[in-house]
């Protein structure tokens, strides 16, 4: 196992090398849960845990390591070691904190490109795969289209789907494999290249387990079971969350990653829909909503039949979500204000009382 096996390349080191982090070991985070590490390179695979001074520092949930991060080491002995820093990140996904709203939590980094897996029959759905491409894009990952279980449906219907893709989405690759018969693979092996970062973005059950189990070479996951059950009686799946491949792909999947897009589309939007974005340009408003302004080039363009009337419709869905999660960040930041100084007035009464 070499640094370069796990994704290390010049760039890297360039950084590195402009960090100061000469002196330190370089490793990979392969695994995170509660704080606790797992970082692996050439000499071996070891538990961390992060420095004091990188804790203190930390000013968000996203100044901590992550799966993919590159972080400079002092390797304590064969197991162990502490990471002093975290090498600048050349993508990251990530994804509001449910428990505590407005918060972001990075799910995985250093990401090349993100596989969009959608199987061909119940499961395919055309805003859905949007959704994903603005995740890509606010992400700065670089999508790539996957379409399985073609097994299921004839080729005409493959080729349907194809073409829809096609209309609504320009310059994104897109692939048709069978898990199954595998038939596709081999395009799908010729996207993968060593030494690259892949994710999967998809919904349960469109087998995303089975391509990476069979792209591994070897079992990596256990597909469509429950693989493990500990002591406290809950299930989980026990996996590798950072999994180099057969032909040197470096695929990461860890749990959140499965939570992945059903997250909020903050930013980005103008970028997925590129053809919106070169339009807007030609808007005789700068900062034109393109619903109902006059000299709106996206509107005409959708008049003429140029831009596709869905995409638009998808376009304004996501606006206005992601004007609504905008707006209650915003709330929310307003309200604690709010709240704090409500504390402080009743605090001072209180000291006036006494
Ligand atoms: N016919 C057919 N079945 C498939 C294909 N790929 C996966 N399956 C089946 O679909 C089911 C789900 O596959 P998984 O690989 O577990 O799907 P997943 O996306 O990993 O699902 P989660 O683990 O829930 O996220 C399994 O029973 C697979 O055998 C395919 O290309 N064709
Ligand atoms: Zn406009």
């Amino acid at each position: 196992m070499t640094l370069e096996d796990l994704g290390y390349n010049d760039q890297l080191e360039k950084l590195r090398n402009e960090n100061n982090l000469k002196a330190f070991d370089i490793g990979r985070v392969i695994s995170e849960h509660k704080e606790r590490y797992v970082v692996k390179n050439d000499k071996g695979e070891f538990e961390a845990e992060i420095t004091g001074h990188l804790r203190f520092s930390s000013k968000s949930r996203e100044d901590f390591p992550a799966v993919g991060d590159w972080v400079a080491i002092t390797i304590y002995d064969s197991d162990f070691c502490i990471i002093h820093s975290i090498l600048p990140r050349s993508s990251a996904i990530s994804r509001q904190d449910v428990g505590k709203f407005g918060e972001i939590q990075i799910i995985a980094t250093n990401i090349d490109y993100a596989l969009l897996v959608q199987a061909v029959d119940r499961d395919f759905n055309m805003n859905r795969l949007e959704r994903y491409l603005t995740i890509c894009n606010a992400s700065k990952v670089d999508p790539i289209i996957v379409l399985t279980k073609i097994d299921l449906i004839d080729e005409h219907q493959t080729l349907e789907i194809l073409e829809k893709i096609k209309t609504r989405i320009k310059n994104v690759p897109v692939i048709a494999i069978s898990n199954e018969s595998q038939d596709g693979y081999d395009k799908i092996k010729a996207v993968i290249e060593k030494g690259k970062t892949y994710c999967m973005l998809g919904s349960s059950g469109v087998g995303k387990s089975t391509l990476l189990n069979n792209l591994s070479g070897k079992p990596v996951m256990q597909t469509g079971t429950i693989s493990q059950s500990t002591k406290k009686g809950k299930h989980v799946t026990s996996h590798r969350e950072l999994v180099i491949l057969e032909n040197g792909g470096i695929l990461i999947d860890n749990p959140g990653m499965r939570e992945v897009g059903i997250a909020d589309p903050t930013s980005g939007l103008e970028m997925t829909f590129d053809v919106i974005g070169r339009l807007s340009q030609n808007c005789k408003f700068k900062d034109c909503t393109h619903t109902n302004e006059i000299g709106c080039a996206v509107i005409e363009a959708v008049e003429k039949g140029e831009l596709d009337h869905a995409s638009y419709e998808n376009y304004l869905k996501l606006e206005r979500e992601k004007a609504h999660f905008e707006s209650s960040v915003a709330e929310r930041r307003k309200r604690d204000k709010e709240f704090g100084k409500m504390m402080k007035n009743y605090k001072k009464d209180i000291n006036r009382k006494k």
